[in-house]
């Protein structure tokens, strides 16, 4: 028969004598068991040694523990322990019976009931329908069991422990006693494992913190290193920065002095770098930077320092330098690398810069005396020789000093406003009037008198004052145009000089445009002169600013020309008006070749674009005629007028004086033949054979005054010595065969030199080499060959061009 005995049924049951359960030993046994089994690594394993040594302590033929640390019974641990009975019984149908047992301990909990009270509670669930057919209850075997709730610390169930069928006979109370015990000492068990959980995942947080902590340190390091990186290396390129410099070049000092050797320290300043800058933008700037970076550690050997300076300044710290020799090699070298073309945005920028150097232990023994000295010869190549280099000269610290005072008084001459304007008039060379006034600054300083703008508008440029100066110029020379023009002078252009900075001005326009309106002069009046070289350095952005001045009415003309390496198609596309031939080509028009050929050049493609040409820097009347020869249309100089004040200008605008051209101009022909030679005696006595032939003759002793009447006057056979003091007779003609090729040339030499006239003649130099004595009769008719030679080719040559 079907026995099922359950303590609660028999709540009065004494406890057998004999028992196999013994609880003390039991309860010990456990304990042990239990923290022997918490040091296994699997709970799972733990949870099965506890229950197999329940099981054998208990004489039960099944022992389940149960285990929900988060309450929730249908998601339980389990550990089974089966006698050999029970060993058919599948575990998992104890799963459902587990979840029912404690759902309601759960119940039994909530309503407080005690522990038997918690154990009486289990005959509800045996009574129930659904466990009827439960395999492991209909067992025949089954007929009693004792279950009991496992608390944790804070006495919510977190387990249940299970003792099916005792072995020996019934539960008793002593063994729900003793199970209750076991139970304690289980939820001890698991409240420490709980806590081990706890503190395992402590642990594991302090070890992620632990992480943390290194990644953050780590990230910290990383920082220090760029801080420590950057507080030394110039961000851009790259490069040691000032402080590093500092260091480093100390430190090379060291070895140089302790080697006794010669060490160089090279200050690099990039020319115009600031305009580039301006008008390209600082990205390209930024990449110009770089690559002029990147090229100068590419000059120099390793052990080398190169630094920036700052802005747009390198130094170089090169050790061990063989001789000063050797250091200028490699600079040569330096700035030849520098000067390649950089390409930025499919154009190519040519950057070029000043080098200044001091060398150790000559020049200082620190490493501030020799960077300031090095910073001293710069300042000296930005002023004397852009684009080259300077080794220091005690004797620049002077210079330096000087400027730095210049400096101080420019400063408070812009504010006392010690400037004044000079005219200088320009003369129209088809009318001989003037017609217009270049308008000049000079600095009337209280000390040192007057200053000419090449000594101070470089340096206005640098100190950025040649804004407020430029403006003061524009104004003043429009409103003092405009008060001649009101008192009836004739009205003549002003011609205001800008400046590259000016020019670069972001407002310059509009300033153009306020002065005029200001003053009341018409743009018309107006020529603002703008240097070749300037209008080359950004032809672009100089086009679009040009163009908008253009539309202000204003006349625009470059100034220097033939200084400044000019683009041609750029010029075809400058919106200009005129061109001004600068001073360096026409100083020697009358006796260099080469000048003339520019001079003419240029006249040439100026008027091939419909430019006017004006001449600057005419100081003879053979100059003069010349230009007028070449028909260059407008001239300046100190042949008609030195610069004047206002006072003195207005004078001269009173006056209206004007050049004489038709004096200059040779209009009618008439033969002309020039006689060179250094004895005067020979020229009389040429003059007197000569004279039945009814020649305009003229006379020279050498070379250079026969150069000076060959710009005059329209000559057409010249009669030369060969052995001349200076320039010889072959020389001469050579020029002369090269600037005049129409006139006709024959050598009269005391020598027979067939070697020199064969070369000459060769060259096309020479049409006659006649000899020293002559026979007058000879003389006479050659002569008048050669007129007739020179007329023959003058109309063979006028035929061919009509
Ligand atoms: N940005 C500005 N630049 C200016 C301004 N005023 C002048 N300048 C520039 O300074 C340079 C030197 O000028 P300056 O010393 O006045 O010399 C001018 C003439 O005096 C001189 N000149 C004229 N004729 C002759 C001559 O026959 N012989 C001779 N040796 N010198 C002569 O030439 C200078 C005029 O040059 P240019 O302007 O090229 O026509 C000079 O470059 C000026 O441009 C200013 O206000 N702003």
């Amino acid at each position: 028969m079907l026995r099922r005995r359950i303590l609660t049924e028999r709540p009065s049951m004494s406890l057998p004598p004999s028992n196999n359960y013994q609880s003390t030993a039991a309860s010990k046994d456990i304990n042990q068991t239990i923290v022997n089994a918490l040091t296994a690594k699997n709970f799972n394993e733990t949870l099965t040694i506890i229950v197999n040594q329940c099981r054998q302590l208990s004489d039960a033929n099944q022992v389940t523990l149960s285990y929900a640390p988060d309450g929730d019974f249908n998601n339980t641990i389990q550990a089974h322990s089966f006698s050999e009975k029970y060993k058919e019984y599948n575990p998992l149908d104890l799963q459902l019976l587990n979840g029912e047992i404690f759902r309601d301990l759960q119940r039994a909990n909530k309503s407080r009931r005690k522990t038997q009270k918690e154990l009486v509670a289990h005959s509800i669930w045996k009574n129930k329908e659904i466990f009827k057919d439960h395999s492991c209850l209909k067992h025949p075997q089954v007929c009693g069991y004792l279950i009991t709730p496992i608390r944790a610390i804070d006495n919510s169930i977190i387990g249940a422990l299970l003792f099916s069928d005792k072995i020996t006979g019934d539960f008793t109370l002593r063994d729900t006693k003793r199970i209750e015990q076991l139970a304690g000492v289980i939820a001890r068990a698991f409240d420490l494992q709980m806590h081990q959980e706890k503190i395992d995942q402590l642990l594991k947080s302090l070890t992620k913190q632990q992480r943390l902590l290194e990644d953050q340190k780590q990230e910290l390091k990383k920082r220090a290193t760029d801080i420590s990186y950057l507080s030394k290396h110039d961000e851009l390129t790259g490069l040691d920065n000032r402080s590093a410099l500092k260091e480093k070049l100390q430190w090379s000092i060291s070895m140089a002095e302790l080697n006794h050797q010669i060490l160089a320290v090279v200050m690099l300043d990039l020319d115009h770098f600031k305009l580039v800058n301006d008008s390209l933008g600082h990205q390209a700037g930024d990449k110009i930077l770089i690559t002029i970076g990147t090229r100068l550690i590419n000059s120099v050997r390793q052990a080398d320092i190169v630094a920036r300076h700052g802005g747009d300044e390198f130094v170089l710290v090169l050790n061990d330098q063989s001789s000063a020799a050797a250091t200028l090699n490699l600079l040569q070298r330096t700035l030849e690398d520098i000067q390649q073309p950089i390409q930025y945005a499919n154009q190519e920028i040519n950057v070029t810069c000043s080098i200044g150097f001091s060398l150790f232990p000559k020049d200082g023994q620190d490493a501030e005396t020799l960077l300031k000295h090095a910073d001293t010869a710069l300042h000296q190549t930005k002023k004397d020789s852009r684009g080259q280099f300077s080794f220091f000269r005690p004797e620049m610290q002077k210079e330096l000093q000087e400027r730095v005072s210049l400096e101080t008084e420019l400063r408070h001459a812009v504010q006392q406003n010690e400037f004044e304007l000079h005219y200088q008039p320009q003369v129209d060379m088809n009318s001989g009037n003037i017609i217009g006034l270049e308008a000049l600054i000079r600095w009337q300083h209280p000390r040192l008198g007057v200053i000419p703008p090449a000594q101070f508008i470089p340096l206005a440029e640098e100190i950025g004052l040649i804004s407020q100066i430029g403006e003061w110029v524009l104004k003043t020379a429009c409103q003092q145009n405009k008060s001649w023009q009101n008192e009836g002078h004739s009205k003549v252009t002003v011609a205001v000089n800008f400046s590259a900075k000016q020019l670069m001005q972001t407002n310059i326009v509009q300033l153009v445009n306020n002065v005029l309106s200001e003053s009341g002069l018409e743009a018309r009046y107006l020529v603002i002169e703008i240097t070749e070289s300037l209008s080359m350095t950004d032809p672009e952005t100089t086009i679009t600013i040009m163009q908008a001045l253009k539309t202000l009415g204003v006349k625009i003309s470059i100034d220097d020309f033939g200084t400044g390496y000019s683009n041609l198609s750029y010029l075809k596309r400058f919106p200009i008006d005129e061109i001004k031939i600068d001073r360096a080509f026409v100083k020697d028009i009358t006796t260099d070749p080469h000048d003339l050929a520019i001079t003419k050049t240029i006249i040439a493609i100026a008027h091939c674009l419909d430019l006017k040409v004006i001449a600057e820097g005419i100081e003879t009347q053979s100059q003069l005629a010349l230009l007028i020869q070449q028909k260059c249309d407008m001239m300046q100089g100190y042949y008609f007028s030195r610069p004047l004040t206002a006072e003195s200008c207005s004078q001269l605008l009173v006056e209206n004086p004007s050049i004489k051209l038709d004096e200059i101009r040779q209009n009618k022909y008439q033969r002309s033949l020039l006689i060179v030679d250094d004895e005067k005696r020979i020229l009389s006595s040429i003059k007197r054979l000569l004279r039945p032939l009814k020649l305009n003759i003229f006379e020279a002793e050498n070379a250079e005054a026969a150069l000076e009447l060959m710009a005059l006057h329209k000559i057409d056979v010249i009669l030369c010595d060969i052995m001349m003091p200076g320039m010889d007779g072959i020389e001469f003609f050579s020029r002369i065969h090269q600037m005049y090729p129409e006139t006709t040339r024959i050598i009269l030499s005391g020598q027979t030199n067939f070697n020199v006239a064969t070369d000459a003649i060769n060259r096309g130099a020479i049409y006659k080499f006649l000899t020293k004595p002559w026979k007058n009769d000879k003389l006479c008719s050659e002569i008048e060959a050669a007129f007739r030679h020179h007329e023959a080719s003058f109309e063979q040559r006028n035929e061919s061009v009509e």
